[in-house]
């Protein structure tokens, strides 16, 4: 309930934002953790440092500045991207998935979903300038887009890795990383929790392109300009038929899945690898 009178309240301060920027002449808007001009083609700019990661926060407000872009007629393609250095998304936050209650749970994970169907099934161009590390979640966002740019840094790495977090991607995870990559691909990364480089992405279709780092925004541009040039309702018409069915897979058992879910981060074991794969993460800053 609270949360919901975030929402709102959220959606009309970005409103609000938006309109004022407008008039001073820039055309962009933004929230706290999102950021999004519409200057030539829509630029969307994750900022949540360090990290990006997708906490509830940033779900909400991602999730409303989309809703804002998809109702302004003007808008057919926007290229996602980040503005931490190196960092494109670390995924969902492990602070939003450990020491909580069920209710918030409950409440984070059917946001996840709200954000993923919006960008899985946004009519609007999506094409993603991966221009850091793009773990699981991060991943996932890449995954929604028609097109992926990478910055060719070894130091990058993609891929849905949650089995190394002793915590398994859901369904919807799956069935999308079996559309991009096929079965066999996305069986053997999902297992090991693969992390690509840039190359080894592009080899296994992860990503359409890796182009230098300071390269990668103008090769996303560069690739929107051809797919405005299809005509929407034709491009439209078939992202819809070639993504609805996995759609609807979720559609039809949301309430199941956020049960599945948690339940499954309740578990004693499940918190206690969260709590290993934490520690690791502060112990390599040593
Ligand atoms: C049916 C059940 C289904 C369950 C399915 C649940 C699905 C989950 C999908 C996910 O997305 S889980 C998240 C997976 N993410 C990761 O594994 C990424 C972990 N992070 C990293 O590997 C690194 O941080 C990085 C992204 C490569 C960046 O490295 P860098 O050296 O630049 O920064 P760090 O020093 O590691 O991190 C800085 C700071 O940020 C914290 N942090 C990192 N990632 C996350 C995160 N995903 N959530 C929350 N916090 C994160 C890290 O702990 C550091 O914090 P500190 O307080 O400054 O020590």
């Amino acid at each position: 309930m609270a949360l919901a009178a975030a929402r709102r309240l959220l959606l009309h301060a970005g409103s609000r934002l938006g309109r004022r920027e407008a008039v001073d002449g820039a055309r962009r808007f933004a929230n706290k953790r999102v950021l999004v001009e519409t200057e030539g083609p829509a630029v969307m700019k994750l900022r949540n440092p360090p990290v990006n990661s997708l906490s509830l926060e940033c779900l909400t407000e991602f999730t409303i500045s989309l809703e804002k872009l998809e109702n302004d007629k003007s808008i057919r393609g926007v290229i996602l991207t980040s503005e931490c250095p190196g960092i494109f998304s670390a995924g969902l936050d492990l602070l939003e998935m450990y020491g909580r209650n069920p209710a918030h749970y409950a409440e984070y994970w059917k946001n996840v979903q709200e954000l993923w169907l919006r960008l899985y099934t946004s009519n609007m161009i999506l094409v993603s300038a991966i221009n850091g590390a793009s773990p699981a979640g991060g991943c996932l966002l890449a995954l929604c887009c028609d097109y992926r740019v990478m910055a060719d840094n070894p130091k990058y790495t993609i891929g849905l890795n949650e089995s190394l977090l002793g915590i398994v991607a859901p369904f919807w995870f799956k069935d999308m990383y079996v559309n991009t990559i096929g079965h066999r691909e996305a069986e053997r990364a999902l297992q090991l929790g693969t992390l690509f480089s840039p190359a080894e992405a592009l080899k296994v279709g992860v990503v359409d392109e890796v182009v230098p780092e300071d390269q990668v925004h103008s090769k996303a541009r560069s690739v929107m300009t051809k797919w405005l040039a299809i005509p929407d309702h034709s491009r439209q018409l078939t992202k819809n038929m070639m993504r609805k069915a996995t759609a609807d897979n979720l559609i039809k058992q949301r309430e199941a899945d956020i049960q599945n879910f948690t339940s499954f981060i309740s578990k004693d074991s499940i918190q206690k690898s969260l709590h290993m794969y934490l520690e690791k993460l502060k112990q390599k800053k040593g």
